[in-house]
């Protein structure tokens, strides 16, 4: 099967609103109209189901809970008539439960009640543009600009994160980072120190998500809709660290031709982050240290004190104590900074969220190509023997790389895993399986692709255990000759070491 592209209207796109509830229905439409949009509404599955059929809507915005057909079961009878017409599920369940049942049904989105108009306008946007594509809004680690721009930036990945994620208040890392019980524990000790001003440091290795929490934190503050500004302590120059952090006047140094604000000013109001900060000099931990015990800083070359105002987040790779045993570490910073410690686990600490995260990075992808590209259970096996050193970071770019490789479906081969990276592992769950309903898998499909994947293993086995004697192998099977050799071939079980 080849992919298909999504339609796209060239006259105004029409928007179909299913929902029970008439005020909602009338509220979207409003909203949607004015924006230039086609609206049409209805308010049950049924009716929904009929307007589909008449008119193919661009975009289907479809309440979960609804009498006759709920919005589940109206996706998927929608989805057998307009394969690939976008869906965004409406819940009045915020949170993790409405947003896992809308995903697994193959929504493209979902919207949780009471949502913000410019929520609702902005992923419309999205959906029907195709410029606005999935890594065009991948945001720039950068200071943000203001609240209301926050709106459209989503947080860390694009696709299946809910605009709110990053508007504070309704931040959900479990719809962000997995379903695991980790992912739960670490929602728990984050809502809890996000109502503090407590220092927080983060730990975690590379690419496990230290960021996504410290935004997680922000977002659940009080300080959400102040700025969260990330430095990268271990990619600024030593010599331009402090200037960075604490600002300059103009002179202040060679180079230095006009003052500048330094990121402790850029963060008042709002959060701090400060990432690889075990990269941090020495001398400039003192300044640090010194900022923080009397809450006001200046900017080199200049002896006007600028006062503090920030929650401080810090984040490392290694393990502080450790520096600090080592002697690279300050003890004093460590101790003003450790009021809270959270850990990331690594991804492979984590395996409940491995095919979760694939199929989210999956269907961002699917919709940047246009494709329509699904997870093998051979594949998820691959996945979850691999030990994935980089994190979710490099799952992100494994599963990119083979969306863009694959025709229609990821096999083990188009993940392309280094060698040396393994790690004992239970083959897929039943759980990793029902997220791969997610893809819209027919039963028929996930049924063959399982077999095929069992299959192959026991044709391996035998193989292994006869010195690859292919006779032998086929009697231990009992099946015929011919038939083993066309297997062999077909899951490419030719080694050098099968015998005849
Ligand atoms: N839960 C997630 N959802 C989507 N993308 C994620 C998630 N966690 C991590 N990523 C991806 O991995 C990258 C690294 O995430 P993040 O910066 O939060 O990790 P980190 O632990 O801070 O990394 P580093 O140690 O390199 O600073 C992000 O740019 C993003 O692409």
């Amino acid at each position: 099967m080849t992919a298909m592209p999504r339609k796209i209207s060239v006259v105004a796109p029409t928007v179909l609103i299913a929902d029970d509830d008439p005020d909602i229905c009338s509220l979207l439409s409003h909203l949607i109209a004015r924006e230039g949009y086609k609206v049409e509404t209805a308010h049950d599955g049924v009716a929904a189901l009929e307007q589909i059929r008449r008119h193919s809507p661009d975009v289907l915005l479809t309440d979960l809970r609804m009498p006759r057909m709920d919005g589940v079961e109206l996706l998927k009878q929608a989805k057998l008539i307009q394969q690939d017409l976008p869906v965004i599920m409406l819940t009045g369940y915020a949170g993790i439960n409405g947003a896992v049942e809308a995903m697994k049904a193959g929504a493209i989105d979902y919207l949780a009640k009471p949502f913000d108009n410019r929520q609702v306008v902005g992923l419309l946007q999205r959906i029907l543009h195709l410029s606005d594509t999935d890594e065009s809004r991948e945001p720039a680690s950068s200071a943000r600009p203001s609240h209301q721009d926050e709106r459209v930036v989503p947080l860390a990945e694009p696709a299946m994160i809910p605009l709110e994620a990053v508007c504070g208040g309704r931040y959900d890392l479990a719809v962000l980072m997995g379903p695991s019980t980790s992912v739960h524990k670490l929602d728990r000790q984050v809502r809890l120190v996000a109502c503090s001003n407590f220092s927080v440091i983060i730990e975690g290795g590379t690419g496990a998500g230290k960021e996504v929490v410290a935004k997680a934190i922000c977002a659940y503050s009080p300080r959400a809709s102040g700025p969260f500004i990330p430095v990268d302590c271990g990619a600024i120059p030593e010599t331009l660290l402090e200037s960075e952090l604490f600002g300059h006047e103009k002179g202040a140094f060679t180079g230095a031709d006009r003052a500048k604000q330094g990121k402790f000013a850029a963060a008042r109001g709002g959060t701090l982050f400060l990432d690889e900060i075990a990269n941090m000099p020495m001398a400039s931990q003192a300044k640090l240290l010194r900022v923080l015990q009397e809450k006001i800083v200046f900017p080199v070359g200049s002896n006007l004190p600028v006062p503090v105002d920030v929650r401080l987040i810090v984040a490392s790779h290694e393990n502080l104590q450790h520096k600090v045993a080592a002697g690279t570490f300050r003890e004093d910073l460590y101790y003003r900074l450790n009021e809270f410690t959270i850990r990331v686990p690594s991804l492979c600490e984590r395996q409940e969220d491995l095919v979760y995260l694939a199929q989210r990075f999956i269907q961002a992808t699917n919709r940047e190509l246009g494709k329509r590209v699904t997870l093998s259970i051979g594949a998820i096996d691959r996945m979850r023997a691999y030990s994935w050193p980089g994190n979710v970071r490099e799952l992100r770019a494994v599963v990119r790389r083979a969306v863009l490789l694959a025709d229609t479906r990821i096999d083990a081969e188009h993940l392309n895993l280094s060698g040396g990276h393994e790690r004992r592992s239970e083959p897929a769950q039943f759980n990793d399986i029902m997220l791969m309903t997610t893809a819209q898998l027919s039963l028929k499909d996930m049924i063959r692709d399982y077999t095929e994947t069992v299959e192959r293993k026991i044709l391996a086995g035998v193989l292994e255990r006869t010195c690859g004697n292919k006779a032998e192998a086929a009697r231990i099977l009992q099946v015929d000759y011919k038939t083993l050799l066309n297997k062999i071939k077909r899951y490419d079980l030719m080694t050098q070491r099968t015998v005849q």
